[in-house]
């Protein structure tokens, strides 16, 4: 597929290059240029061919008018042809954050095209991509009084967007795209200005046949802050698909879309923890099949829990927030409700204003419950819709370890896992220690990690041992411990006994405190210590291991916060078998430290040592990876 740059309001474009060819020493130096570069694209790119030589050209033609015309003016406009094609070339080759994606074609043109579309959008975005399905564009511009027509082959939509949402996950599992549904049941006003909405580029599949000045209009008339921006501009090309693919027609009986229906209002209900494709088809189906409300369900609470990873699964109110964004840009009329859900039916069973239900193949035994439900409460049956499930082609290479071949949200958390959740709270420096202080509860598997850190390279502190350095006999800390908890906590040889100061301490909260107050501070001059020695020695990343290391606030001192959880259920399980304590003991012990969820809130990197010991390493190998990478940087 060949790309045109066809508007850069601020830049002179690379037809400058072809008109300064007039200049007898550019023309020769052009065409030396064009013909190495030819040579060396011949297979693939003539385009890049000419673009490289272009700029060998206009080497060429600077160095032979340096020596021909040593005119000071006409050097300087060599330069600036050569800045020009540099540009150019600079901007075909980089990619933009955010990409508007305008397509003018036919529903059925655009299907036929719908792969190489994708690709190519792919290619040329980093972050974010807006798809804006609009044929009645082309006509338009050619007549601006034709009127905007509704889109009303809402199947060939549906398919359409599918296809976008499953295939760039497939290409880039990180691009965030939305697929505006404008002009589906109502015609909607111009694309909302919406703090949510922006692009850096626009992606086109339109031909300009001489309607650039039309199309310019009617984008500083529709797209918001259109006229202030500086846009990279690029036309995609159709190349229509040698292989057509097949249809899925297995579920049209299930297919409310395909059998034309539309409803007033309809219910949808989903966890919605980081949306994914799967939500989004989800989502966008609703809108295909919905004029007026939208009543969406979101689950927590008991429904919640039992999820993996579910400690990372993202709180009730940004879950919310995230479906009704994704659905103020796609669909800005729609009315849109999210009630909480702690039961597979909330609002569905006891609202009579709705019409149909939309699930998923995996959930529709559900959409037959609230019906169920329904008839017994005396209101009337939804329909059901049923969408197929988005798969996750990489699912079973990621690590073996449960990732579920649909896409899910449970495989997303666990893609989490050792990668960075927040920025450093401190920013690398040259010449200073990099710190991570490393947390977790109770038996998660805090030495573990730090032993794998250390085989990588990494000086391991453990405060623990520092905690028993600081109950040595005449120690500072020693002192003061026995003269506030008194002579009995000492054993014959006068030495800290440590069974007898937990008696003390661990029933009450006071006395524990009035413990920590001394104990903490000498622990962190020794941690302090031992972190100038590491550094003296040369290891430039220090790791200290504290299971209390927020509760004491050593958190605020710290690089990044890494944190080791595993449910509660299985630590009690693990500390029992490997310290022999008692069922109450644990618990007691667990309840004086803060929760797994409470500890992630701190966390730049979480791992969760679950499964096998090697998934384990390898969550702690990706993590190491990508501190290199943030601590080698400037
Ligand atoms: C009990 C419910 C709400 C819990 O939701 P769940 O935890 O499964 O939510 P999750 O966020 O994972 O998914 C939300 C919806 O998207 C669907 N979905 C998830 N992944 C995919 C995928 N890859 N492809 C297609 N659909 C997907 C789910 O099947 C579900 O229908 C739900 O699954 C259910 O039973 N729905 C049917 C009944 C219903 O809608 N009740 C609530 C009415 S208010
Ligand atoms: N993947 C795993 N599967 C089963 N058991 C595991 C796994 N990883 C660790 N364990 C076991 O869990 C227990 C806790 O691990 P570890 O001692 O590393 O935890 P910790 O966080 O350092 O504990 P604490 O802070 O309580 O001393 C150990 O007995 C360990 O063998």
């Amino acid at each position: 597929m060949f790309q045109k740059l066809i508007q850069d309001p601020n830049q002179s474009i690379p037809s400058v290059i072809l008109t300064s060819n007039l200049l007898l020493s550019s023309i020769t130096g052009s065409a030396i240029g064009f013909l190495v570069g030819t040579a060396t694209s011949i297979k693939k790119h003539r385009g890049l061919g000419f673009y490289y030589g272009a700029i060998l050209g206009g080497i060429g033609g600077g160095i032979q008018s340096y020596f021909i015309y040593p005119d000071a003016s006409l050097n300087l406009k060599m330069v600036s042809i050569l800045t020009d094609a540099y540009i150019y070339h600079q901007k075909m080759s980089s990619k933009a954050n955010k990409s508007l994606l305008l397509l003018t074609q036919q529903l059925s043109d655009i299907k036929l095209n719908i792969k190489s579309l994708i690709e190519e959008s792919v290619k040329h975005t980093n972050n974010e991509l807006f798809v804006y399905i609009n044929p009645c564009l082309k006509n338009r511009l050619v007549n601006p009084e034709s009127k905007q027509l509704l889109l009303n082959d809402r199947y060939k939509l549906k398919q359409i967007i599918d296809q976008f949402y499953q295939y760039s996950f497939k290409l880039n599992p990180n691009l965030n795209v939305t697929c505006f549904l404008h002009n589906v049941h109502h015609i909607t006003k111009p694309l909302v200005s919406n703090s949510l909405f922006s692009y850096d580029q626009i992606l086109t599949d339109f031909l300009l046949d001489n309607l650039e000045i039309s199309l310019d209009k009617f984008l500083v008339q529709n797209l918001p802050n259109y006229e202030s921006k500086k846009l990279n501009f690029v036309n995609l090309i159709n190349k229509t698909e040698t292989k057509n693919h097949e249809d899925k027609e297995n579920f049209s009986k299930f297919d409310l879309i395909k059998q034309g229906k539309v409803y007033e209002n309809s219910i949808i209900g989903g966890t919605f923890d980081r949306i994914h494709p799967g939500h989004k088809i989800l989502l966008s189906e609703s809108v295909l099949l919905t004029k007026n409300r939208l009543l969406i369900g979101v689950s927590d609470g008991p429904l919640i829990a039992r999820k993996k990873l579910s400690e990372l699964i993202e709180d009730f109110d940004t879950r919310c927030q995230n479906v009704k964004n994704f659905l103020k840009l796609v669909s800005p009329d729609l009315d849109v409700v999210t009630p909480l859900l702690t039961d597979p039916y909330g609002p569905s069973i006891t609202e009579p204003d709705y019409q149909c239900i939309i699930v998923s193949q995996e959930t529709s035994s559900g959409g037959e419950m609230v019906n169920k439900k329904r008839l017994e409460n005396n209101l009337n049956e939804l329909d059901i819709h049923i969408i197929d499930l988005a798969n996750d082609d990489d699912s079973k290479t990621v690590d073996n370890t449960g990732d579920e071949v649909k896409i899910s949200s449970s495989n997303q958390r666990r893609r989490l896992l050792g990668t960075l959740l927040k920025q450093p709270y401190i920013a690398y420096e040259e010449g200073k220690p990099y710190i991570i202080g490393l947390t977790g509860g109770l038996a998660s598997g805090k030495s573990h990690i730090l032993k794998d850190l250390q085989n990588l390279g990494a000086a391991c502190i453990d405060t623990d041992k520092l905690g028993h350095k600081a109950y040595e006999k005449d120690t500072e800390a020693y002192r003061k411990i026995v003269e506030v908890f008194g002579n009995d906590i000492l054993d014959e040889s006068r030495n800290i006994n440590r069974k007898e100061l937990g008696k003390k301490v661990f029933n009450s909260a006071e006395e524990l405190k009035k413990l920590t107050d001394i104990v903490w501070p000498e622990i962190r001059r020794l941690r302090d210590v031992e972190i100038e020695k590491s550094f003296s020695e040369g290891y430039k990343i220090i790791v200290v291991e504290a299971p209390v290391m927020i509760e004491a606030g050593w958190h605020q001192k710290v690089n990044e916060v890494w944190v080791v959880f595993v449910p509660e259920e299985e630590a009690i399980k693990r500390a029992m078998q490997r310290d022999g304590s008692t069922l109450e003991k644990v618990k007691q012990t667990l309840s004086s430290q803060l929760s797994n969820k409470e500890k992630l809130k701190y966390a730049n990197v979480a791992f969760c040592p679950l499964w096998e010991r090697e998934y384990t390493i390898r969550q702690v190998q990706k993590a190491w990876n990508l501190l290199l990478e943030r601590t080698t940087k400037k």
